[in-house]
């Protein structure tokens, strides 16, 4: 599954948003979309899950124009964690979730498999008989992480997938959607984690795609002075994490 945006334009009210975006995802690439506050990163996402449609350029994954993808076959192949989480939702944690399995043919037995897997991955199996609206932002996040993976598509996009999350569950979701393995894009703001997780970043600022590349190429301290009007230092730092006991 490959992710590929040539030229990529979207317009929000007539006015001009994202300019000529050109970014691409390979297969289980964990790649990051960074850039200041009202940049253009979630319009950008939203015309890959097609809640907007570009005025200019093509989406296309594995060569097919996103656009053009029956509702089913879309869903199918791209699912997403939108910034928006849902509210007052009447519904308990695992029927959200299975609202992933939409695009497919029922399976009692194996979808019920799903949620729970689901719910387990991101730290949730306990919450499957709670009510949505009564978890927390943070659990609500992860739930909706959850229906994102039994959706079980090649491509997952995520905007701002961390945002209501204690630091432990930051890591752990980080780490979670690495070990998916399956092509990510995923709008970031922590510059730190966005370097320590992802194969490759891009650069937005003022509707543009800036700078693309591996993180260590792409956050220079000039880029990032330019970019958000900060001075950056980079430093070394050793990371210590206790070690497993033995026997
Ligand atoms: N309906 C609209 N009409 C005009 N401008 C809009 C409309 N909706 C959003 N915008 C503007 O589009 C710009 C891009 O917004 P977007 O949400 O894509 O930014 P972002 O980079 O994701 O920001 P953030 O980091 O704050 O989430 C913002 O300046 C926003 O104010």
């Amino acid at each position: 599954m490959k992710l590929d945006l040539r030229g990529v334009s979207v317009g929000l009210d007539g006015h001009a948003i994202v300019h000529e975006a050109d970014l691409v995802v390979d297969d289980g690439e964990f790649v990051g979309l960074v850039g200041p506050n009202g940049c253009g990163k979630s319009t950008l996402l939203r015309s890959v899950y097609r809640a907007l449609r570009p005025s200019a350029g093509l989406i296309a994954v594995d060569g097919g124009d996103v656009h053009r993808l029956p509702a089913r076959q879309a869903a199918q192949r791209i699912a997403v964690v939108a910034q928006e989480i849902p509210a007052d939702l009447d519904f308990t944690v695992t029927e959200i979730v299975s609202m992933g399995r939409t695009p497919y043919r029922p399976d009692a037995a194996a979808d019920e498999e799903r949620y729970a897997r689901a719910l387990e991955r991101v730290g949730l199996a306990g919450a499957a008989e709670r009510v949505f609206a009564t978890l927390s932002g943070g659990e609500k996040q992860r739930a909706l992480l959850a229906r994102a993976l039994v959706q079980e598509t090649r491509l997952l996009l995520l905007d701002e997938p961390t945002s209501h999350l204690d630091i432990r569950h930051q890591l752990e979701i980080l780490h979670l959607v690495r070990e998916l393995g399956i092509a990510t894009l995923a709008v970031l703001h922590d510059l730190n984690q966005a370097a320590a997780f992802c194969d490759r970043l891009y650069v937005m600022n003022a509707g543009r795609i800036v700078a693309g590349g591996p993180p260590d190429h792409v956050l220079t301290p000039e880029l990032i002075s330019q970019v958000y009007g900060v001075r950056a230092v980079r430093r070394t730092q050793l990371v210590f994490e206790r070690l497993k006991e033995e026997g």
